[in-house]
């Protein structure tokens, strides 16, 4: 049985969940909250309260047991099936997508956020790690994240993809106005809001001029 467990630390499972999965493959059989915590980047506390709440409690000097802690989080994730995604660019719009964070979806949240800027890499955002851009293609294998939000400026959309591509990303939401360029087999979503208005007041002039 699942216990209740707060949104918060639901939404930290699927971070452990895959450093567990690397710990195990690697033959670790313990780990202790502060090497989870150096990994993760989210601090020991929080690691301790989140696993708390399913009844894993470390013994000093022991630490966790990987193979039930996998155990746990593979019974949990699966109930869901979250899809992880990335989003690249923590600014106005970057920021203000990690509040919202899908919250209506029971199946796709940003799971990690990257930035060049130092004042926001290494920080929680909204329940998301930020990374510094150069752990992006290393964070994407881990965590194994297949599709990415670009909200970077528009001058570094290309080069930012190109590295997204070559983290191993197959679709990309685009919010900058760049026609990314990618491979046949990576998929873009464009959103332009500029766009949706503009059509949006040609019918409306249309409508004006013919109702
Ligand atoms: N599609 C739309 O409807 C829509 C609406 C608003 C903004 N935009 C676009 O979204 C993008 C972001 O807009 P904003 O207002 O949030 O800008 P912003 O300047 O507030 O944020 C950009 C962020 O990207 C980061 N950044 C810069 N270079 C980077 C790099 N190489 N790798 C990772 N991060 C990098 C910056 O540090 C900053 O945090 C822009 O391209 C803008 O044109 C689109």
């Amino acid at each position: 049985m699942t216990p209740n467990i707060p949104k918060a630390t639901a939404k930290r499972l699927p971070i452990y969940y895959r450093y567990l999965k690397i710990l195990a493959d690697s033959g670790k059989k313990h780990v202790s909250s502060t090497e989870l915590a150096e990994t993760v980047k989210i601090d020991p506390a929080t690691i301790r309260r989140d696993f708390s709440y399913f009844g894993a409690l470390g013994k000093r000097g022991y630490g966790y047991d990987v193979s039930s802690l996998l155990a746990f989080f593979k019974t949990t994730l699966s109930q869901d099936k979250l899809t992880n995604v990335a989003l690249i660019g923590v600014g106005n719009l970057g920021q203000a997508l990690l509040n919202y964070n899908f919250h209506k979806s029971n199946n796709a949240r940003i799971s990690a956020a990257f930035d060049i800027d130092p004042q926001i890499t290494g920080l929680i955002r909204s329940g998301v790690p930020v990374y510094p851009l150069e752990d992006m293609q290393e964070q994407l294998r881990l965590q194994q994240i297949k599709i990415a939000i670009l909200t970077v400026p528009a001058a570094v959309a290309q080069s930012v993809t190109d590295e997204l591509v070559a983290g191993g990303i197959k679709g990309i939401l685009n919010f900058t106005p760049l026609r990314v360029t990618v491979p046949e087999n990576v998929r873009v979503q464009n959103v332009d809001l500029t766009n949706e208005l503009q059509t949006l007041i040609y019918f409306l002039q249309h409508f004006e001029h013919n109702g």
